[in-house]
């Protein structure tokens, strides 16, 4: 149902007019609170004419929404940037971001125009079609079988530990990312990876993260940071890793002006790997 949504304008226009529509401003998403509590809004075409009506703007704007899904019984669903400025917060809808910021034919430099869902963007001189780009990510969490290896970044919050992570060079496979950015960052050689699990990101743009694990050879532990990319990495045991895992964001700063060190909050596929690796352990270690 989707694909003929982004097909057809005309049946994407037709399913404007049973859809629900979700509001943003500037990127940044409408949200209401209640009971402690934040919901974002529907407004069916009605009410967001009327809306659109009651702050003086043109209903010609309900055509820059773009199609975000729908549900099982074929309810679109839309959002909708009211925003004039759209160069503040990049803080929602990738989509949206991606239309705001893709305004033009890379080849003919002419303004391109979007479909009626918003799935992609034509150039009306020369018909080249411009699709949302994804860039892949992978991250890894490397193991020597009893430790894994967490590092952070300088632009990382105070204290705040991850695995590994790196963008896809134009060309390579999942699995030559995960071997250069483990070389690269840390100096280690990966001898085996496996996949876990993936998540859209879409901060600073829109990525695609792949999560995986990965295992170096016992013996060849021997970390050297590129102080380029990180700022410190290190090899942490399981019980140091579980205790983290509990620990929410950012601790006081201990008597010793260090951080006792923390972890990507749930929400992040990062979380979701180290909390597999620390279960994994734990299972591994209790008697068969
Ligand atoms: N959701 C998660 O759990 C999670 C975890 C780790 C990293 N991430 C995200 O993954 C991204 C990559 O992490 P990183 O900073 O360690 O990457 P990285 O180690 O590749 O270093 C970033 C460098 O990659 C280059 N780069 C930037 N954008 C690029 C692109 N679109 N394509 C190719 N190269 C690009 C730039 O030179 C940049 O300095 C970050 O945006 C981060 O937010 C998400
Ligand atoms: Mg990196």
């Amino acid at each position: 149902y989707l694909f003929e949504l982004k097909e057809d304008d005309d049946a994407c226009k037709k399913a404007q007019q049973t859809g629900a529509f979700y509001l943003f401003h500037s990127l940044a998403p409408l949200l209401q609170t209640s009971a402690h509590r934040y919901l974002a809004p529907r407004h069916s075409l009605l009410e967001l004419k009327g809306l659109l009506g009651k702050f003086g703007q043109d209903a010609q704007r309900i055509e820059e929404s773009v199609l975000i899904g729908c549900s099982e019984q074929h309810e679109a669903w839309f959002a909708l940037d009211l925003g004039l400025d759209s160069s503040s917060s990049i803080s929602a809808q990738a989509l949206l971001h991606w239309h705001h910021t893709h305004q033009f034919c890379s080849r003919s430099g002419q303004p391109t125009k979007k479909n009626m869902a918003g799935s992609k963007r034509v150039c009306p001189s020369n018909n080249i079609i411009y699709y949302p780009q994804v860039a892949p990510v992978v991250i890894t969490l490397v193991s020597d079988g009893t430790r894994c290896l967490l590092a952070r970044q300088s632009s990382f919050p105070k204290g705040m530990y991850s695995a590994l992570a790196g963008f896809c060079d134009i060309g390579e496979s999942l699995e030559e990312t995960v071997r250069r950015e483990v070389a690269e960052e840390v100096g280690l050689e990966v001898q085996s990876l496996q996949y876990s699990a993936s998540q859209h990101w879409p901060f600073p743009n829109s990525s695609l993260v792949i999560a995986c694990h990965a295992t170096v050879k016992p013996g060849q532990t021997e970390i050297h940071v590129n102080l380029r990319e990180l700022e410190a990495a290190a090899w942490f045991s399981h019980d140091e890793v579980a205790t983290a895992l509990r620990r929410k964001g950012p601790n006081v700063q201990q008597q010793n002006e260090t951080f006792p060190f923390w972890l990507p909050p749930k929400v992040t596929v990062a979380h979701q790997l180290i909390k597999e690796w620390v279960e994994k352990q734990t299972c591994s270690s209790l008697p068969a």
